[in-house]
């Protein structure tokens, strides 16, 4: 048997050792930019993202080698309530499919030269030798209406496997991260973290998700209502959220940010499911903020809330909401397209254009 020797990386540790993103880097890709012959900030989002992407790896001579996807998988106790269209079944099915390289996000990946890496922090069943990273905390949380949905300890773990995980794709070379999850329930946990941490009413955060009539639309309101009434999650206290009415899915997404920015590993988010887990990583370590990247804004109604109290601007806008790292899969080519242009195109001096100087 093979011993993992590798000191297993704890919070505390990674919060204290992340860096501040770079300014001077984030400078000197802006320069270039500007003198790349073409309309100034014609690129948009995309010459903004590649300013965060210096920033966030230290260097104007930024790479986007290697790209991985992390895939955190878990199951949610809620789905007793109803609030759901499918069974908590789909969560292993697609995990599986992750792990065969035959689900949604594995194909878009595929086109993009991008790696996917499925990993279980939660799933309510077996996933042993289906291909899936096992690192299962539970068979499922609790439900939030009975129990918190994970003790302290548990939610600790999740955060400390998503640090593992940023290990990992660190190891494999990654320079630019995507993120998703798999998880029947999880757009009502998120929709709860989000309400606390935003402090808005369930109502303007709550959607249908993978699908929902409007009985069960209204079910799911009142479910996350009365979760949170039970639990009081202190909103100044990300980990409180997660654990009271989170899942595995958002606290390892939430310490894969944290993880990744220890690496100086950029990391792209996907939908609504990983913005909330992302707000719950900067409550917790502000620093992380300056690595994270938008990709699409979710249709679930708090999707652009949420990168909203993120700060951070989504280069897609296509009506998705899928998950499952889909967005981040979306906006790789367009990076890469981007950079094309960043490092190929000829300058303003080079095609002997002069440039006023009342440009900001
Ligand atoms: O990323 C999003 O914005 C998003 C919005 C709606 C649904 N999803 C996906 O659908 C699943 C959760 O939906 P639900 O209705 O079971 O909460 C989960 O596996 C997500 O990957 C994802
Ligand atoms: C089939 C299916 C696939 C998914 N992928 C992400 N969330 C999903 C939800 C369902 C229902």
């Amino acid at each position: 048997m093979i011993q993992n020797t590798e000191r297993k990386v704890t919070l505390e540790h990674a919060i204290e050792k992340i860096l501040p993103v770079s300014c001077e880097a984030a400078r000197e890709a802006k320069r270039r930019w500007d003198q790349v012959a073409k309309p100034l900030n014609s690129l948009g989002v995309l010459e903004e993202d590649l300013v965060r992407i210096a920033a966030a790896q230290g260097t104007s001579s930024f790479s986007l080698d290697h790209k991985w996807i992390a895939v955190m998988c878990g199951d949610n106790g809620i789905v007793e309530e109803g609030v759901t269209q499918t069974g908590q079944e789909v969560t292993s099915i697609v995990a599986k499919n992750m792990a065969k390289g035959i689900s949604c996000v594995c194909l878009m990946a595929a086109r993009t030269g991008a790696g996917v890496l499925p990993v279980d922090v939660g799933i309510a069943s077996d996933m042993t030798g289906t291909g899936v990273l096992e690192r299962k905390i539970s068979y499922g949380t609790k439900n939030f209406l009975k129990d918190r949905a994970m003790t302290l300890r548990e939610t600790r773990q999740a955060m400390e496997t998503g640090i593992e995980t940023a290990g990992i794709l660190r190891k494999k070379g990654c320079r630019l991260a995507g993120c998703g999850e798999m998880g029947i329930g999880n757009t009502t946990t998120s929709s709860a973290v989000l309400s606390v941490l935003l402090q808005a009413e369930p109502e303007a955060v709550t959607g249908r998700g993978a699908g929902l009539s409007d009985a069960a639309l209204a079910c799911k309101i009142r479910v996350i209502k009365d979760g949170i009434a039970f639990h009081r999650p202190d909103p100044a206290d990300g980990l409180d959220v997660l654990s009271k009415v989170g899942g595995f899915d958002l606290a390892a997404l939430a310490g894969f940010y944290i993880g990744c920015a220890l690496y100086r590993i950029p990391v792209v988010l996907d939908g609504l499911i990983t913005a909330a887990a992302a707000l719950a990583a900067v409550r917790i370590c502000p620093a992380v903020s300056g690595y994270l990247l938008a990709s699409h804004v979710s249709a679930e109604p708090a999707g652009i809330m949420a990168l909203e109290a993120l700060g951070l601007k989504a280069a897609i806008q296509a009506g998705m909401c899928l998950g499952e790292g889909t967005g981040a899969a979306a906006l790789f080519p367009l990076l890469d397209m981007a950079a094309a242009v960043y490092w190929n195109m000829d300058s303003f001096q080079e095609i002997h254009v002069e440039q006023y100087q009342h440009f900001t």
